[in-house]
């Protein structure tokens, strides 16, 4: 159910520019401004103007003129929010947006929530939830690349997307419950080979959906790099040597970094999220073993791992510890070895690497991030072995969290009516596992959602949007 109330916030950026903007919405939007504006043609009233005008006038309050503004005027449903909505642009001073926004609070309007114009864009239908959410990312967008998934996105590329699946897969429970209808005389309609060749189509979409969220996320977070190892091997020296900046404590002392510190840099116009994490070692420290768990758990998420290792210490160790933490890179994560402190390294450790077998996902470098020496050929390795530029022609790519989440719910469901085909399960299960994936489908788009979704997702949002 939509609240009724007219709401009523500054949607231009906060603070002083020449001209902003006060947004209203709801059924009074128009006859609340009446109430306060006046024009200079007597006894000119807003409700009686047609849709899509702008009027000059003035905003006076109890007998005083407030400011000179110019209101524009659209009638439900052909709006943003599919309400009634006037805009009034004032002069910036922020005294005067207060002010007005006042005098339209006593004259009935209240406050708008963050992001409560896009929920109600949604809830009237003008846009589904996955545009409504690509609302704030729009806004947010920073670089060519992140714009244009995110405009892209606002214009509805993923919901085409969502919704071809989901009728797919009507179509699939339409052939699979005709059979149900039928069940006592154990005939099959649907016919098994085609049901698997569409299980099998879906299933490679949604694949491909859940995927991209790798890169959709690196575009617009920046990709994802967990620098690890050993305690004192000089991880929070590398962080900082790559951020330029002493973001993190560096000490002889081992075990001084006991989060996660993540920091986003931009490099060669690709931006990189950094993680320095706790050094891995065996101790009691529960804190310490806590913030161990976490770089694993960083190790986990990231595109690219940094296994920092110290060539000062004996060769059959530095090969023990990269052992270890290949056993926990998994596909398409990019591994590469930062051989630290070559300044005093040990010259036969140094050799040994040098002769070490690696795989195509991986990859080593000589460094010594005390200096920064070697930096650059580290920096290369990063933005080749993470390719942006190539993937990023995909059409569709998720960027949102949410979004991928359910992809994962949608994709288990769908591997799940594969494996039942393959074993000949009866249409009855067969139709209990579409269903899921519909309804994940549907959390998407907001055809299913709850208030707390709702919430949620629109807290996150600016006021007046
Ligand atoms: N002044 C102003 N600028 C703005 C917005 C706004 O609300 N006000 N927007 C807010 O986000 C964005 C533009 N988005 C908008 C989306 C729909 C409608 C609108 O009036 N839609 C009607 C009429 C469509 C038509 O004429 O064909 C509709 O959908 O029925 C307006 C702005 C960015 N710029
Ligand atoms: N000689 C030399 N020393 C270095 C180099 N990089 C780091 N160090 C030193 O190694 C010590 C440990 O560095 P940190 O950056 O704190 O190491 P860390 O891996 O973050 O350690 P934890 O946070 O305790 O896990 C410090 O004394 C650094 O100055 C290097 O390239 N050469
Ligand atoms: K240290
Ligand atoms: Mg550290």
């Amino acid at each position: 159910m939509i609240d009724q109330s007219t709401i009523c916030a500054i949607s231009s950026s906060p603070g002083t520019g020449a001209i902003a903007v006060i947004r209203l919405s709801g059924s009074e939007a128009i006859s609340i401004t009446d109430k306060v504006f006046q024009s200079p043609k007597k006894g000119k009233k807003l409700v009686a103007q047609k849709p899509n005008t702008m009027h000059f006038g003035q905003i006076v309050f109890k007998d005083e003129v407030v400011d000179e503004v110019v209101v524009c005027l659209f009638l439900e449903p052909h709006s943003f929010t599919g309400e009634n909505i006037v805009e009034i642009s004032c002069h910036g001073s922020t005294f005067i947006q207060q002010k007005i926004l006042e005098i339209l609070v006593e004259n009935g309007a209240r406050l708008a929530l963050p992001g409560e114009f896009t929920q109600r864009a949604f809830l009237n239908g003008k846009m589904d939830l996955s545009q409504a959410e690509a609302v704030a990312d729009v806004i947010a967008s920073s670089n060519a690349a992140s714009h244009k998934l995110a405009l892209n996105q606002m214009r509805g590329g993923f919901s085409k997307e969502i919704n071809e699946l989901r009728s797919q897969l009507l179509h699939f429970t339409a052939m699979v419950e005709l059979e149900l209808d039928f069940s006592e005389e154990d005939v099959e309609f649907a016919d098994r080979t085609e049901l698997k060749n569409l299980t099998e189509r879906i299933e490679k979409l949604l694949r491909k959906l859940k995927n991209s969220f790798q890169l959709g996320n690196a575009i617009k977070n920046g990709i994802p790099v967990a620098i690890i190892g050993e305690t004192n091997v000089g991880k929070s020296t590398l962080l900082n040597a790559l951020l330029n900046e002493d973001k993190a404590i560096v000490s002889d002392i081992h075990g001084t970094t006991r989060d996660v510190i993540e920091d986003v840099v931009n490099i060669h116009g690709t931006a990189f999220r950094f993680f320095d994490t706790a050094g891995i070692r065996e101790t009691e420290d529960q804190i310490e073993n806590l913030g161990i768990e976490r770089t694993y758990s960083k190790l986990e998420q990231a595109t690219a791992v940094l296994l920092v290792v110290d060539t000062n210490n004996p060769y059959p160790i530095v090969f023990g510890r990269i052992n270890k933490i290949r056993e926990r890179v998994t596909n398409g994560q990019t591994l590469i070895i930062v051989a630290n402190k070559i300044d005093t390294g040990q010259r036969e450790t140094i050799q040994e690497l040098e002769l070490l077998d690696l795989t195509d996902d991986e990859k080593m470098v000589f460094i010594a991030a005390k200096n920064k020496d070697n930096l650059d050929e580290l920096i290369d390795l990063m933005i080749h072995s993470v390719n942006i530029e190539a993937a990023s022609q995909e059409d569709i790519i998720v960027t949102n969290a949410r979004h991928y989440e359910i992809l994962k719910n949608a994709h288990e469901a769908i591997l799940r009516v594969l494996q039942g085909l393959e074993n000949g399960i009866t249409g009855d299960f067969l139709a209990q596992d579409i269903r899921e994936c519909l309804h994940y489908l549907g959390e998407i788009t907001g055809e299913i959602s709850t208030h707390e979704v709702l919430g949620h997702i629109f807290k996150n949002f600016c006021i007046g949007k």
